[in-house]
C-alpha cells in the first residue's frame, strides 16, 4: 500500500503543477478581460470548457467527478480574474444558495438578499457582478416577482440551473416522536403535505419567510422541526430526521442567472423574450406563428399583467437557439411585425432537464 500511496503522492504534486499552470493562463485572460471590459464569468465557454473535459474523460474517474472538480477549477479561475460578487435571494442555505453555488462555486462571494428586488437592484446598481434567483418550479409554476422585475430591469438572463428540490425534516430531537411543530416557508409545507399528515398526524404547521428561517426557529425550540434543505442542518446545528419527503419525486426549481449582458452561443443555447401584442383575433397565433415558420421549439409560454393598464399582458417565452442564430433572427423580426412591446431579456446555454420534455431532454 505504501508504494501505491507514494504513486498518489506524486500524482497529486502533478496535478497541483498543472493548476498553478492553469491559473496563470487564467490570470492572463483576466488581464485582457479587464482591459477590455469584458466581464469575468463567461457561461458559454464554461459549457465548452466542461463538455469537452468529460468528452476527454474516458478513463476510471467518474464523469461527476470531472464535472465537480473542474467547477470549483473554474471557479477559482474565476476568483483569479476579477473578485466576483454574486447576489442572490437568501438566507443562506435555501435552495437558491444552493443553486447559485452550483452556478459558481465555492470561490466567489455569494451575497445573501431579502427579496428578488433587492437582487435586481444590487446588480443594477453594480455592487454585483451577477445575481441568482428562482423563476419557475415544476410543481407550482412561475415566481411572479421574478417575471415582474425582468419586464422592467436592464439586466439580461445569461445562465440558468435546474435544480431537484429535496426537502428534509430538520430537529434538535433524535426522533420524530418528539416533534409538535413544523416550520418551513408555505412552498415547504405544500410540498411536504402528504408525508407530513402521515408520519406527523398531531404536529402543528407553522409558516416561515423561508425555509432557512424555519431551520433556525426550529434550533431553537424543544419539539420543533422544520422542512427544507439539508443544506440547513449544518447550519443550525440540526439533525436530519428524514430526506426526500416531497410529495413528487420530479420535484424541480429552474433559476436564472443575472448580468449585463447575455451569453454567447454555445450550439445549444435558450434564448428568453418578453412581448406584448395589440388586443385582436388571432393576436397571439400571428405572434407565435413566427417562431413555428421558422421551426423553432418553443419551450416555455407564461403570460403576466403588464401593470401598465389594467387588463393588459405581457407574455415570456423562452425558445430554443441564440439570437445570433440566423433563424432565430428571422423569427424576431417576423415577431416584432405583430408586437407592440418585445424585449430579449436573455440568450444562454441550455441545461438538459432530466425527465423534462423531449428536446429540453
Ligand atoms: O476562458 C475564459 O474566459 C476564462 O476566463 C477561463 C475560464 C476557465 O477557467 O476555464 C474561467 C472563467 C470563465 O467563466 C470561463 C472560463
Amino acid at each position: 500500500m505504501e508504494g501505491l500511496r507514494d504513486g498518489i503522492d506524486a500524482v497529486d504534486a502533478q496535478i497541483v503543477r498543472l493548476l498553478d499552470e492553469r491559473a496563470r493562463l487564467a490570470h492572463r485572460i483576466g488581464e485582457v478581460k479587464l482591459a477590455k471590459g469584458l466581464p469575468a464569468y463567461v457561461p458559454s465557454r464554461e459549457r465548452k470548457v466542461m463538455e469537452r473535459v468529460v468528452e476527454l474523460g474516458e478513463g476510471d474517474f467518474p464523469k461527476a467527478g470531472l464535472e465537480a472538480v473542474f467547477r470549483e477549477i473554474i471557479s477559482a479561475s474565476i476568483s483569479l480574474e476579477a473578485p466576483l460578487k454574486v447576489a442572490y435571494l437568501g438566507p443562506e442555505s435555501t435552495f437558491t444558495h444552493e443553486a447559485a453555488r452550483r452556478a459558481f462555486g465555492a470561490s466567489v462571494e455569494l451575497e445573501p438578499e431579502a427579496t428578488v428586488a433587492d437582487v435586481f437592484a444590487r446588480v443594477e446598481r453594480g455592487e454585483a457582478n451577477h445575481g441568482v434567483v428562482p423563476v419557475e418550479n415544476s410543481m407550482e409554476g412561475a415566481v411572479t416577482h421574478t417575471l415582474d422585475e425582468l419586464m422592467g430591469s436592464p439586466l439580461r438572463i445569461c445562465g440558468e440551473i435546474y435544480l431537484p428540490i429535496s426537502q428534509s425534516l430538520l430537529s434538535r430531537e433524535g426522533s420524530l416522536e418528539g416533534i409538535s411543530k413544523v416550520y418551513s416557508h408555505p412552498m415547504g409545507l405544500a410540498q411536504a403535505g402528504s408525508w407530513l399528515r402521515r408520519e406527523l398526524p398531531h404536529a402543528a404547521l407553522e409558516e416561515a419567510e423561508s425555509t432557512a428561517e424555519a431551520a433556525r426557529l426550529a434550533s431553537e425550540e424543544r419539539g420543533a422541526a422544520s422542512v427544507g434543505s439539508a443544506l440547513a442542518a449544518d447550519h443550525y446545528g440540526l439533525r436530519v430526521l428524514a430526506t426526500d419527503i416531497q410529495d413528487a419525486r420530479t420535484n424541480a426549481t429552474r433559476f436564472i442567472v443575472l448580468g449585463r449582458t447575455w451569453a454567447g452561443p454555445t450550439g445549444r443555447d435558450k434564448t428568453s423574450v418578453v412581448f406584448s401584442f395589440k388586443n385582436r383575433p388571432g393576436g397571439l397565433r400571428d405572434a407565435l406563428s413566427a417562431f413555428a415558420e421558422e421551426g423553432i421549439d418553443l419551450r416555455r409560454i407564461e403570460s403576466r399583467p403588464s401593470r401598465r393598464r389594467a387588463w393588459t399582458y405581457v407574455f415570456f417565452a423562452d425558445f430554443a437557439g441564440h439570437p445570433e442564430d440566423e433563424g432565430v433572427r428571422r423569427a424576431l423580426a417576423k415577431l416584432e411585425e405583430h408586437t407592440t412591446y418585445l424585449t430579449l431579456i436573455g440568450a444562454y446555454p441550455e441545461v438538459r432537464t432530466p425527465g423534462g420534455p423531449e428536446g429540453a431532454s
